[in-house]
């Protein structure tokens, strides 16, 4: 494949003897990978059902390699939200950040979505995500890898960094940066980022990078992890970023993330740095079965240590008599907890939010529907957060059976039943809501998410 001359005879510097491996991985396949979303199936229960041939990621406990030929976005088990699928050398920043239940977590850069949804995993419900991307387009995306994910406890922003530090002081466990880069670790996967690596490279991101890194140190705790990535080479954008801000914010240190088969060290060399910059890791296409990445993992030291602020309670709204009536006549479960409204929208947010008055919240917690005159009308995203056996009426079928497609291309199916809503699901996996009328069923799947062939 095409590579700019300017960076292959930087990597020839870089890498030395290693450059020819690292060159010839070019023209290898790319590799791909899935990784089962534990927040609807656990692995094991997912290998019994996969319709794909799966090779374990040495370094992401739920991430598996598919096949050369295999689709696994045009599946209907991808419609359920069962994985994510992830190039796979990008599944190690939120394995390494490990967030747990009851965690505060800030993913500032995070559209698409993958590393939140990992992330989100690993809170299992519990706890906090706030997410986070500049770019409105791209936040749309991750707003649906939210709902599809089953995610109830994100709260989607579209805003810069800098005006989320003055809302979170002192305020998440770990934080990751997963910042915009020239790409290198692109050129396999997708050509046309060698065009864009033409155009924008390191000059036009380093700036970037060392302002969004600007913005963390306020907004973790003492003693709060904080993960920097990349998915690209240049040791610029990468040990220069980090060495300069721990210069800079003395009370982080870096953590050694353990060196193995996948993992190499960081280079202090390349940047006249410190030899604890090998803490970091980089994954480089010649010597993994992935694209490539760079990670550097940090803490914040606990001196001085001030308890988290009490936030002002936010108002507690209680919500209409609408969706009363449609959570008595529809669920086997009652929604309990703290509600808000925007625009008749009703979500219910997470335990522990500040107020966000004057930021620009786009999902604020599980997004459950919209009252509309007198009558609840149920979201996409309620249906993806629940459970088959939380709802009345179910209209379940097999992945094999044609109906399923029927559904996802948003059709109208012929079949009787119980008036009423109705969770349709795959093999007892929500995808979205029906609307029984007796003789057929009305299709709620949203437009923007049905099947194109
Ligand atoms: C490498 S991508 C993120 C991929 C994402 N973490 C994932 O796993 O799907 C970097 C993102 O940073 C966003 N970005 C660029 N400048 C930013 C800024 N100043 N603040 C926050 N996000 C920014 C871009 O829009 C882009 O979506």
């Amino acid at each position: 494949m095409y590579l700019p001359r300017k960076f292959l005879d930087k990597m020839k510097i870089l890498l030395g003897d290693e450059f020819e491996s690292f060159f010839k991985s070019y023209d290898q396949p790319k590799f791909q990978g899935l990784r089962v979303n534990t927040l609807k199936i656990s692995v094991e229960n997912f290998k019994k059902i996969s319709p794909f041939n799966l090779k374990p990621i040495p370094w992401c406990k739920n991430g598996f390699y598919f096949e050369e030929g295999q689709r696994p976005a045009k599946d209907p088990y991808y419609h359920a939200g069962l994985y994510y699928i992830q190039e796979p050398s990008a599944m190690s920043a939120a394995e390494i950040l490990d967030a747990k239940p009851f965690d505060k977590v800030l993913d500032l850069c995070a559209a698409p979505g993958g590393k939140s949804v990992q992330i989100a995993a690993g809170l299992k419900g519990e706890g906090i995500l706030v997410t986070n991307d500049i770019n409105m387009n791209r936040v749309k995306a991750l707003i649906k890898n939210m709902e599809l994910f089953g995610v109830k406890n994100a709260i989607v922003t579209n805003e810069n960094p800098k005006k989320i530090q003055s809302y979170f002081q002192n305020y998440f466990d770990e934080i990751l940066v997963d910042a915009p880069c020239s790409g290198e670790g692109m050129f396999r996967k997708d050509p046309s980022m060698v065009k864009s690596w033409e155009k924008n490279d390191e000059s036009t991101y380093v700036p970037i990078q060392k302002e969004i890194m600007g913005c963390v140190d306020a907004m973790l705790k003492m003693g709060g992890k904080l993960i920097y990535s990349t998915c690209t080479f240049s040791p610029e954008e990468n040990e220069k970023i980090i060495k300069e801000f721990i210069e800079h914010h003395p009370r982080f240190d870096l953590i050694n993330i353990p060196k193995n088969n996948s993992f190499s060290k960081g280079m202090p060399t390349w940047v006249d740095g410190k030899e604890s910059l090998t803490y970091c890791a980089r994954l480089w296409p010649h010597k993994i079965e992935g694209e490539g990445h760079f990670l550097a993992y940090m803490q914040k030291d606990l001196k001085g240590y001030i308890n988290h602020p009490d936030f002002e309670k936010r108002s507690n709204l209680k919500p209409s008599d609408a969706f009363h009536n449609f959570v008595d006549e529809n669920l086997n479960i009652s929604l309990e907890g703290e509600f808000e409204t925007y625009n008749n929208n009703l979500y219910l947010v997470p335990k522990g939010l500040p107020k966000l008055k004057g930021l620009k919240v786009l999902r604020s917690g599980w997004f459950l529907g919209t009252d509309k005159k007198n009558r609840f009308e149920p979201s996409q995203a309620l249906a993806m957060g629940l459970n088959f056996k939380d709802v009345k009426r179910v209209l379940n079928f097999h992945r094999d059976d044609i109906e399923v497609y029927k559904y996802l291309k948003g059709e109208t199916l012929n079949i009787g039943g119980e008036k009423g809503w109705t969770l349709v699901c795959v093999d007892h996996f929500p995808l979205g809501w029906a609307k029984q009328t007796g003789s057929m069923i009305k299709n709620y799947y949203p437009p923007a998410w049905r099947w194109l062939d």
